[in-house]
């Protein structure tokens, strides 16, 4: 089944200052997703916002009607410690919880053993966000090879499957960052092994380079500045989703 074109403009570069109108807004501009960048100050140095502010931006924006349908919280948590805010900001109305790969062997505060046994592992954080009825996604910095998903993408075990991949392409943190066309042959690498897998790209992206993402093999278009300093938000989210749709063969 091919994939579908999903865009997901990061929420990161809307004005904080008319927060939920502006999410509002993003929808009605034809956005499929709200891309949402949790940032803890540890994990990447800068910081957004938790729990609370995700719960007051979704009274603003319906909930989505089906699995992936429009108006999924995509929350890409750059977080030291993702599986201590599975459950908060499930109850704050996310709908998608993407984790860092390098984040995952972080301690796990619910574990009853002691030490070495209370690192959590990839397998076991996403089974875990399944459990609590969320999608998981699994994001890699430019840094992280992509041959570490192998062994997470074949595992038999469909709880611990992830639903998305999220290849990175500037080092996360801030918004307004330059593409990083580096990063490319992983898309490539994912897509050739995994026709059906729901890839996403993240930093940088917009109309200059898009089919550059979607030549490689993206479906899922992370776009913050592109979007949010466009005169028309509606025209670049229209162009995006044509882009990738080309490839795809569906809008
Ligand atoms: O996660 C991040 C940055 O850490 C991204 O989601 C950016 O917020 C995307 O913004 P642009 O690079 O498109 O401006």
């Amino acid at each position: 089944m091919p994939v579908e074109a999903i865009i997901a403009p990061s929420i990161l570069s809307c004005d904080f200052a008319a927060f939920g109108e502006g999410c509002a807004k993003t929808i009605e501009y034809g956005a499929d997703w709200l891309h949402v960048d949790i940032m803890d100050g540890h994990f990447v140095p800068n910081m957004t916002f938790g729990p609370p502010v995700v719960a007051k931006i979704r009274q603003h924006v319906e909930p989505p009607a089906k699995k992936m349908g429009k108006g999924t919280f995509d929350c890409h948590m750059m977080i030291a410690e993702p599986k201590k805010w599975v459950k908060d900001m499930a109850k704050a109305g996310c709908n998608l919880f993407c984790f860092h790969y390098e984040a995952a062997f972080s301690t796990d505060a619910d574990s009853p053993f002691e030490t070495s046994e209370k690192k959590t592992t990839p397998q076991g954080l996403i089974r875990y966000i399944h459990e609590q009825g969320l999608l998981a996604g699994i994001a890699l910095k430019p840094g992280t090879k992509v041959d570490v998903l192998w062994d997470i993408l074949e595992n038999k075990e469909k709880s611990e499957l992830p639903d998305m991949v999220l290849i990175m392409t500037v080092e996360p943190g801030f918004g307004g960052q330059k593409f990083m066309a580096s990063e490319l042959p992983k898309i490539e690498a994912l897509r050739k092994r995994y026709p059906d897998l729901n890839i996403e790209v993240d930093g940088g992206v917009g109309p200059a380079n898009i089919d550059q993402a979607a030549d490689a093999g993206a479906n899922i278009i992370v776009a913050g500045t592109a979007v949010y300093s466009a005169n028309d938000p509606a025209g670049v989210i229209k162009q995006l989703r044509e882009a990738v749709a080309k490839r795809t063969g569906k809008l």
